[in-house]
């Protein structure tokens, strides 16, 4: 069957001007990606800061046009309700959310349906409809967004990504702005709707907690590169990069108490500006041999893994 969603050798780069006279710079935020999502699942991202997580997801998301390479949603269903489609959340429900506007515009926002009494009506139900799905009252609707904790802000966001009906819904770290006693709450909302609707997550996160527990793929991006990628089951009980190794390493394990700074991961992420030769990854690499700052690593099966692939010459 089709993928629900094809990303297909995507790059995107961002020109940066420098002063007068001066040739420009092109920041290599992404580079080469190709991933596909199955209906009804969630890929997860992970990687450090930097790595172009973020600037993906707004390009699947249709906000940021990549530089070469294609994103393709296959969709299935018709949606007689909404724009269907794509829709997106974002980390920091205080922001994300106009304090000007009354929730019941905010969430009716993307339906985009006309101004006659009728439309009025319809968009009052579906509001109070997607509401009572994230678990708010439907008296929500008539109040501002500051009356609103962290946790309900980002129910109201889930609310407004629902009523265009998506088949993929883009989260990027959907959780990290939130208390951690309300993390769980909103996790598990969002995988009753991934069940009860059949939408598919492009998860962005770094809490490797959380991606266990969400994800059925994982992508691994450093410096804009896929370094792994395989189910969650694999890449966290075997990981075969180095990379994936070190990151997974500079987390504490459950007991350890709070996050340790990463040991694993020695010295600074190189610049995008002005990313290493061969493997991005061979300056920080444990492994690294001559050939790794020559030639790029393709992203290959580990060897007698079919479904786990790894762009690394010495992977395990
Ligand atoms: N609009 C932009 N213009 C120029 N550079 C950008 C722009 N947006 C992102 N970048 C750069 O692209 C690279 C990737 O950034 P991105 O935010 O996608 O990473 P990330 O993995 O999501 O990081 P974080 O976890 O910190 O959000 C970074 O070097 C960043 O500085």
């Amino acid at each position: 069957m089709k993928p629900l969603l094809e990303i297909d050798d995507v790059s995107v780069h961002f020109p940066l001007r420098q002063g007068f006279m001066q040739p420009g710079l092109t920041l290599r935020a992404v580079e080469n990606v190709t991933l596909s999502l199955q209906r009804g699942k969630t890929l997860a991202i992970v990687g450090e800061s930097g790595s172009g997580k973020s600037t993906l997801g707004y390009s699947v998301a249709g906000l940021r046009k990549p530089t070469s390479g294609a994103i393709r949603l296959n969709p299935q269903r018709q949606s007689e309700r909404g724009s269907g489609g794509i829709q997106m959340i974002f980390q920091d429900p205080f922001s994300a959310l106009d304090p000007r506007m009354m929730v019941e515009d905010i969430v009716a926002e993307p339906l985009r349906l006309g101004e006659t009494a009728f439309a009025r009506k319809e968009r009052r139900a579906k509001v109070a409809e997607v509401l009572e799905q994230v678990g708010l009252p439907a008296d929500a609707a008539n109040r501002y967004p500051h009356q609103f904790s962290g946790g309900q802000r980002q129910r109201i966001a889930i609310a407004r990504a629902l009523i265009g009906d998506p088949e993929l819904i883009v989260c990027d770290e959907p959780l990290s702005a939130l208390d951690v006693s309300i993390q769980s709450k909103i996790l598990n909302l969002m995988d009753d709707i991934r069940e009860k609707y059949g939408i598919s997550y492009f998860f962005i996160s770094h809490d490797f907690g959380v991606v266990r527990h969400i994800a059925d793929q994982v992508a691994v991006l450093y410096l804009g590169r896929i370094m792994e990628v395989a189910s969650a089951d694999d890449i966290f009980s075997k990981p075969s990069h180095p990379y994936t190794q070190a990151l997974f390493e500079a987390v504490p394990r459950i007991g350890r108490g709070r996050r340790q700074k990463g040991h694993a991961l020695k010295g600074e992420i190189p610049t995008p500006l002005n990313p290493p030769s061969g493997c991005v990854f061979h300056t920080r690499c444990p492994r690294a041999r001559e050939n790794c700052a020559k030639v790029r690593p393709k992203l290959e099966p580990a060897p007698g893994r079919p479904g786990q692939l790894a762009a690394c010459h010495y992977k395990d």
